[in-house]
């Protein structure tokens, strides 16, 4: 084709020259030159645009035949998406290549037939690439087919492209899978936590129940104090739970369990070369952690001086320092703590600075030791009965002289150790049977001889019951002297210390010494 340009171009210009050598009439001159000027314009245009040319800088392969079959062109990206090389199918007849096993398909034959395009799925026979086939006709002014162009499209990569991506697909949603999972856990775990909700109905629990609704929705600061055992962190979570937080991180720092060397870099965290054995990466601090949340800081007491004023300009400045850094990072985090010590003692002592403890005393709640609430001991009991039933397969019970002396005993290690106490219990106790007040008494170390001598396995709850009235009547009797003073003491009417003592067979040996 482009010779054929060439040609016509050279006998154009020649015509032109010979045309304007002869002295014509001017205006067939005009005429003639004016159209043939036209057609080698027309001529130069279509050479710029040499579909040849164009054709070996595509991309996509390009296959023409005539309306026969015959090969009149390839490009050569055909040659590097099939490994055929022009001379191999030039000039040649699309069924004769396919007799010659050059490849094993055509979609050229099935466009001749069907007279319209054809999309097929190729493989190259040398190379195995995989390609798109599309065939179109090209037809003449009678409607036939003159020319067949076909478009090989590489897609091997774009194949390689897809499994990658559907591999990733798969990997992505595996992660999902696992996000999710994990999430579910976490929310799962976190229910657990908090199931352990505040148990108890006494006056005391019931006004820590009040104070924890008026403050955990207001973002102030708490100090929770109490002896060890009592329910503190229960306080804390139940706090965290209601506040609107309650999605943010809960951060629990026990400052007594952390070496007094330690706690400055797990609470405030440190810059990267801080110090000799620091992390090159450095190391987020407990605050940093908290973010957006909040934190717990239990046994407050203990924590060293030096660090207590590192700790009063976080609260003062709401942000952060890591030591051996520059600069400070703003945070946000609501602050619990939590003690056992009097920190009002340990303020006088100079033991804790002052600003500090106003700082954190914004809202005190002060959580009663369990001896002080008696009420709330046998429904405790009973809700650690029914946990550890539960968690051992257990059926256990205990009858109610065995809480009475669960009631009777002084719990120095609060409810941690009723809990203790109750797992114990449910532990050994034995198919079929109440748990006996031996084994109570065993447990909690108490052997009074009062109980021994009052509680006698064969009786009866209403003898003992009686039994204890009785000793008692009579210890108030020999204590005091006389029926009017034990009824004080024992703040009942002395008509009912004198009807029960002839009941229950109370010698009142001289009426006069008792009234
Ligand atoms: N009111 C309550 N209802 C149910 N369980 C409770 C209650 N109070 C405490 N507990 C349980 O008793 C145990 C001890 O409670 P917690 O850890 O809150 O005590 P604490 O005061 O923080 O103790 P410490 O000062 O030793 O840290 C925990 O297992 C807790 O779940």
């Amino acid at each position: 084709m482009r010779s054929n340009w060439n040609t016509s171009e050279t006998i154009l210009k020649g015509l032109i020259s010979k045309i304007e050598k002869q002295h014509w009439d001017v205006s067939a001159y005009r005429e003639i030159s004016t159209g043939l000027k036209k057609v080698l314009d027309e001529l130069t245009e279509t050479k710029e645009l040499d579909f040849r040319e164009i054709g070996d800088h595509l991309y996509d392969g390009i296959y023409i035949t005539d309306g026969q079959g015959k090969t009149l062109y390839v490009n050569e990206a055909y040659t590097r998406i099939t490994g055929i090389r022009p001379e191999e199918v030039l000039g040649k007849y699309v069924d004769e290549l396919l007799q010659e096993g050059v490849y094993f398909n055509a979609v050229t034959p099935e466009v001749l037939k069907q007279k319209k395009q054809v999309n097929a799925m190729g493989e190259s026979l040398r190379n195995g690439t995989k390609m798109l086939v599309t065939g179109s006709p090209v037809f003449d002014d009678e409607g036939n087919v003159k020319k067949v162009v076909i478009i090989d499209r590489e897609i091997t990569d774009l194949l390689q492209m897809k499994a990658n991506l559907e591999a990733s697909q798969k990997q992505i949603k595996a992660v999902e899978k696992d996000k999710i999972k994990s999430a579910l856990e976490v929310e799962h775990l976190r229910k657990l936590h908090f199931q352990k909700k505040l148990i108890g109905n006494s006056l005391e629990t019931r006004q820590v129940i009040k104070s924890i609704e008026q403050v955990a929705s207001l973002d102030v600061t708490v100090l929770i104090t109490g002896e060890t055992g009592a329910g503190k962190e229960v306080i804390a979570d139940e706090i965290y739970q209601n506040s609107v937080r309650k999605n943010g991180p809960f951060i629990k720092v026990n400052c007594a369990a952390i070496p007094s060397n330690l706690l400055e870099a797990e609470l405030f965290g440190y810059a990267k070369g801080a110090f000799t054995g620091a992390t090159s990466t450095g190391k987020t601090g407990l605050f940093e952690l908290a973010d957006k949340g909040t934190i717990m800081l239990d046994e407050i007491g203990d924590m060293p001086m030096e660090l207590q004023s590192k700790l009063l300009r976080v609260i003062q400045h709401k942000e952060v320092t890591r030591i051996g850094g520059a600069k400070p990072v703003k945070l946000d985090v609501r602050i619990l703590s939590a003690t056992n010590c009097d920190l009002k003692e340990l303020v006088k002592q100079g033991r804790f600075r002052e600003d500090l403890y106003y700082r954190l005393n914004v809202f005190p709640i002060h959580i009663p030791p369990l001896r002080s609430r008696v009420e709330d001991i046998e429904i405790l009991a009973r809700h650690f009965m029914e946990v550890y039933n539960s968690k051992y397969s257990k059926n256990a019970v205990i009858e109610p002289l065995g809480f009475e002396m669960l009631r009777q005993y002084s719990w120095p290690g609060n409810i941690r150790e009723l809990q203790n106490i109750i797992e114990r219990l449910v532990i050994v106790s034995e198919p079929g049977r109440a748990i006996s007040n031996e084994q109570i008494g065993n447990l909690l170390n108490i052997h009074p001889s009062y109980m021994s001598e009052l509680v006698i396995e064969e009786m009866g709850l209403k003898e003992i019951v009686n039994n204890i009235e009785k000793k008692t009547i009579e210890k108030a009797l020999a204590l005091c002297g006389s029926t009017r003073k034990a009824a004080k003491v024992l703040k009942v009417d002395q008509s009912t210390i004198v009807k029960k003592a002839k009941r229950l067979g109370i010698v009142l040996k001289d009426e006069k010494t008792h009234q």
